[in-house]
């Protein structure tokens, strides 16, 4: 059982009192809950159900969230690799479900590493509107760029920046953000126990004051009539509903409003409209989440930051670029196009100026561009669909070829002919080889090759 701080423990007494504390507590002798989401862009739900080799239990507050048994560890298989599935805790599924982004929608996902927010997102976006997914710190942003690459998303813009900094160039510009605010994790404790270590009240103090500056930044980014969920992962008041309601009193143009998910599932939070996942009450850790709507009347103006002008690609990339889609590919991805250094990007739609921001992705990476030739990059191929490829080499997940290109060796295998070829587990791309007399020479990313 986890050791929990004392002074945690005093405080969630006073806060939900002796009897049902002692309920909470209980439930640190259990183990948390593990789950998956779906990624309908790569599998439907009928056929995942079908062919995924876990026992799953649907998560009653999210169609695409799934309980998994921690012993099948959906992580190690190459399903996990070719971006079918994203890990992630239960609780935390309600986010994205109680903001309810449509297709469309220009969606912020303001504190976004490593990515659980983001990539639900755009399962609900598909191709269709713009989804900027912000993360303050540098090696965390590497991850959630990693996390959506696998996930096949093409409309995005990930960016590297801080809030206060996103601000002064999005001033109402998103239909819907996330706040998923860094938070002092009392939530946690269950799942990551080493999370007790680094806990203390004035860290849920420093937490508070930085969160109400997150979301200072976010209610300027938000257009009039537009919607933001606030949502943290820990229990104290301070980070949840004090922090709520000190908003409210400063900014009247904001309202809560009820989540669907949070009448059928939650406990109500002390302020009305906001809601608590309790770890004793629900198959889940503990979470907290507000849906807030500014009004459509604010007098503000939703502003564009002007589209950026783009350089045009030079005629020769585009030539080198077109063959390579000729010969491997069945179409030529319609779009702007964008060069930064040797790096080709489809750029996402409805992108504004770029200039003077960290992009860690700007759209669609489709790859280098070398002197005399053109190397596909690995978002390029985790983001086809079935017929969109004309060259293929397709392993079985329960071949062991499978898992040496996941290691990176190269393989043998029984084809003619040279080029690039989309290499898929069971239909599903996972990555590039280039075949040079029966020989697949491997291009998985040396970052990600298992060991
Ligand atoms: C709760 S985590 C986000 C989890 C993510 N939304 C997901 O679902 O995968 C909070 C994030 O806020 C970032 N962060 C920390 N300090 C911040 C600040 N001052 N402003 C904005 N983001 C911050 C952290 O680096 C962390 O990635």
């Amino acid at each position: 059982m986890t050791a929990l701080p004392e002074r945690f423990v005093q405080r969630i007494k006073q806060m939900i009192g002796e009897q049902e504390a002692a309920a909470f507590l209980a439930s640190y002798t259990g183990s948390a809950a593990h789950g998956l989401r779906l990624n309908p862009a790569k599998v439907p739900l009928d056929e995942f159900i079908v062919k995924m080799p876990f026992s799953l239990t649907p998560v009653s507050w999210c169609p695409l969230g799934f309980y998994y048994h921690e012993k099948d560890r959906p992580g190690k298989h190459p399903y996990h690799a070719a971006g079918l599935y994203y890990i992630q805790e239960p609780s935390a599924m309600a986010v994205v479900e109680a903001l309810k982004p449509e297709p469309g929608d220009i969606v912020l996902d303001l504190c976004a590493a490593p990515g659980g927010k983001s990539t639900h997102i755009s399962s609900y976006l598909g191709n269709s509107g713009l989804l900027v997914a912000n993360e303050i710190h540098p090696t965390r942003v590497k991850v959630l760029s990693e996390n959506l690459e696998r996930w096949g998303a093409r409309n995005i813009l990930v960016v590297n920046e801080t809030p206060e900094r996103m601000a002064e160039r999005f001033r109402g510009f998103f239909d819907k953000i996330v706040v998923d605010a860094p938070c002092s994790g009392e939530g946690m404790f269950r799942k990551l126990p080493e999370a007790c270590d680094d806990w203390s009240e004035e860290k849920i103090g420093h937490c508070a004051f930085m969160q109400a500056d997150i979301l200072e930044s976010a209610s300027i980014m938000l257009k009039p009539g537009g919607v933001m969920v606030y949502s943290t992962c820990t229990f104290s008041e301070e980070e949840n509903e004090w922090q709520i309601e000190r908003f409210l009193l400063s900014h009247p143009e904001f309202s809560l409003e009820p989540v669907a998910q949070g009448e059928c599932f939650f406990e109500r939070g002390k302020l009305a409209n906001t809601y608590r996942l309790w770890p004793h009450k629900l198959s889940g850790e503990g979470h907290f989440l507000a849906r807030l709507r500014k009004s459509a009347s604010t007098g503000e103006r939703s502003e564009k930051p002007g589209a950026g002008k783009v350089k045009p690609i030079p005629a020769a990339t585009r030539k080198l670029f077109e063959a390579f889609c000729r010969e491997t590919l069945t179409f030529i991805p319609e779009g702007q196009y964008a060069l930064f250094g040797e790096q080709l990007y489809l750029l996402a739609d409805g992108l504004p100026s770029l200039k003077g921001l960290k992009i860690a992705r700007a759209g669609w990476h489709m790859g280098t561009v070398k002197k005399d030739r053109f190397e596909p990059s690995h978002a390029l191929a985790l983001a086809l669909k079935p017929g969109e490829w004309k060259r293929n080499v397709n392993f079985s997940t329960d071949s062991d070829e499978v898992y040496r290109y996941l290691k990176g060796e190269s393989l043998f295998v029984q084809k003619t002919g040279k080029g690039w070829d989309v290499v898929t587990v069971d239909g599903y791309p996972l990555g590039w080889g280039k075949l040079v007399q029966g020989q697949l020479k491997n291009h998985y990313p040396k970052g990600l090759r298992w060991v």
